[in-house]
């Protein structure tokens, strides 16, 4: 088994190397003892070095200043005490459906394929905040109380996991499933009715 960072920094890398995250975009956090290692502000998911630790209150307690979005990733740490991973990406579809008007805020996608029901399940929109904006924090604590995935709006998404590749997982199905979404918006789509979603669950 390799060490937590070596696991962040070879999951960073695969995602920016399948153009799931662009730039210096996107953050990553695992969760540890005191609290959670998480990306620094400022750097590439395509080479990390070293990670900065932060306390579940959103503290800085060690490394490198960090992601701007640590305090998001703590609310979802507080909210979900089953997460042990939190990945965020600017990953293009799921992006572009964050900019859509008017969608549902309870639920942005439909269940189209049972494995999205299974690794993602529902997906709140939260209102848009600036990168950063703590004032996110507790809006988002709220709503990871019922769903792990959550969708920035005009920004991207932010998803929590058991460990880091079932968030992983679990943010790549959402990608894939907001490019079919988009994919069939102008045909006539039939998604799982809630008799299919309940038997999946
Ligand atoms: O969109 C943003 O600015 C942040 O959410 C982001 O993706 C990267 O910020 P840092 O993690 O602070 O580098
Ligand atoms: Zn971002």
């Amino acid at each position: 088994m390799t060490d937590l960072p070596q696991r962040l920094a070879e999951l960073g890398a695969s995602l920016f190397d399948r153009r799931l995250t662009h730039g210096r975009t996107g953050n990553l956090s695992a969760r540890t003892g005191d609290g959670f290692l998480i990306t620094p502000t400022g750097g590439s998911l395509r080479s990390l070095g070293e990670l900065s630790l932060v306390s579940l209150t959103g503290k800085h307690l060690d490394g490198p200043k960090p992601s701007k979005e640590a305090f998001l990733h703590a609310a979802l740490y507080r909210a979900r005490p089953d997460a042990g991973a939190v990945v965020h990406l600017h990953s293009t579809y799921a992006v572009a459906v964050s900019c859509h008007d008017g969608l549902d805020p309870d639920d942005v996608l439909p269940p189209l394929t049972a494995y999205y029901v299974m690794r993602v399940g529902r997906l709140p929109l939260l209102p848009y905040h600036a990168p950063g904006d703590p004032a996110l924090g507790p809006i988002a604590e709220r709503a990871a109380r019922t769903a792990h995935a959550l969708l920035l709006a005009n920004h991207g998404p932010i998803v929590a996991g058991p460990d880091l590749p079932a968030a992983a997982d679990a943010i790549e199905e959402l990608e894939e499933t907001a490019r079919l979404w988009l994919l069939l918006r102008d045909r006539p789509t039939r998604p799982l009715t809630p008799d299919q979603v309940r038997s999946l669950s």
